[in-house]
């Protein structure tokens, strides 16, 4: 029999993400197609190369074309790859679980939880599916989109409890400019991408208030002191959380101008409501809706998460700016580790 030349690839959805690691896995040599909801993307992609929405200054490769079937998108497809948001995912794939042939890989690249349950995508992925976790790949790291559709260099970690399922995304996703490690620690890997989101609302907020590098740092490094806390109550390594899809994560939202959840907390902190912050922001911000989430984890396993509280407070509008810094700075004195 002969053997296929390209391994197939479906990427739900064509927003910014999808549209980038659809981008990735052309360029590293399968035949990809994007599903996109509405129909003038797809003309768009499949006629002009582009994706006119959110990157209409990128020439898309040839061996990415678009369909608005979700059948279409999945015939003969060897990976799944989820890229939509947390809390529309369970509806959405309830509705495509039936396309999805035995052996098709999924993998998820959502960084928020469930608001509802307070699960993972990868769970979600798992119960609505009935595919087997060997079967469900998690890919995760400082990778904001934009960087990636110039062919800026960056790194991820794909995580799967099979070591072989991680290796094939691996390869599926190796590029000049994109380098991928494998784990087997999927829980690391989605609580690294979920709580950074939160930190960085926080750390937005602060430079909105006109907070300085010292405030910025603090966050970040008490802000990976609480993630880690959490995902390793939940079963993850710590090694994974000072990697590329914790620490790394972490880092790159937390700086970039181009980070939603950053920008988000900017505009909260310079004195916008939560329905303002929400009216100036076009694209999905998961922070905003995980962070009570996130918190309610840490309830259930007994964790301290102070940051990841002051910001759900902020953003159920129960305390004003000044208070939530206050909060902080006025913990009684503890020591570090
Ligand atoms: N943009 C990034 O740099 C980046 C990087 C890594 C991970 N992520 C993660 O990827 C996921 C997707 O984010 P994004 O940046 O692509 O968001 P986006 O807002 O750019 O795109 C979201 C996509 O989902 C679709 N969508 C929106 N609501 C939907 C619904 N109710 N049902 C079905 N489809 C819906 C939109 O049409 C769009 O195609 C998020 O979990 C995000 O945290 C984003
Ligand atoms: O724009 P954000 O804040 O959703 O962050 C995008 C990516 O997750 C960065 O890795």
């Amino acid at each position: 029999m002969s053997q296929r030349k390209h391994s197939r690839a479906a990427v739900f959805s064509a927003g910014s993400w999808g549209t980038a690691v659809a981008k990735i896995m052309a360029d590293a040599g399968s035949r990809v197609t994007v599903h996109a909801r509405r129909p003038e993307i797809a003309d768009a992609i499949n006629i002009r190369h582009r994706n006119p929405a959110y990157f209409p200054e990128t020439e898309l490769p040839a061996l990415l074309t678009a369909t608005t079937e979700p059948a279409a998108a999945l015939d003969g497809a060897d990976f799944l790859v989820l890229s939509i948001p947390a809390q529309a995912l369970r509806e959405n794939l309830t509705a495509w679980a039936p396309l999805i042939a035995a052996d098709t890989v999924v993998v998820s690249l959502m960084k928020g939880i469930e608001t509802a349950s307070g699960k993972r995508a990868s769970q979600i992925i798992a119960e609505v599916t009935g595919i087997g976790a060997e079967r469900i790949a998690v890919l995760s790291g400082p990778n904001l989109a934009g960087e990636i559709m110039q062919g800026q260099p960056a790194a991820a970690t794909v995580a799967c409890p099979d070591d072989s399922v991680a290796r094939r995304v691996q390869t599926a996703c190796l590029t000049p400019y994109f380098r991928p490690y494998t784990s087997t620690d999927v829980v690391g890997c989605e609580m690294g991408g979920a709580v950074k989101n939160v930190i960085a609302l926080a750390v937005g907020i602060a430079a909105g208030m006109g907070m300085g590098h010292n405030a910025t740092a603090m966050l970040i490094t008490r802000g990976l002191a609480e993630t880690t806390r959490l995902a390793v109550a939940m079963g993850a390594s710590p090694v994974t959380l000072a990697g590329l899809a914790g620490l790394g994560d972490l880092v790159a939202t937390c700086s970039s101008p181009r980070s939603r959840n950053r920008t988000f907390g900017t505009h909260l902190g310079q004195g916008m409501s939560v329905e303002e912050a929400t009216a100036a922001t076009r694209q999905t911000t998961e922070g905003v809706k995980s962070a009570g989430a996130v918190l309610e984890l840490a309830r259930a396993h007994g964790v301290e998460m102070p940051i990841t509280d002051i910001v759900s407070a902020l953003l159920h509008e129960k305390v004003t700016l000044d208070e939530a810094a206050a909060a902080l700075m006025q913990r009684p004195p503890k020591p570090e580790h």
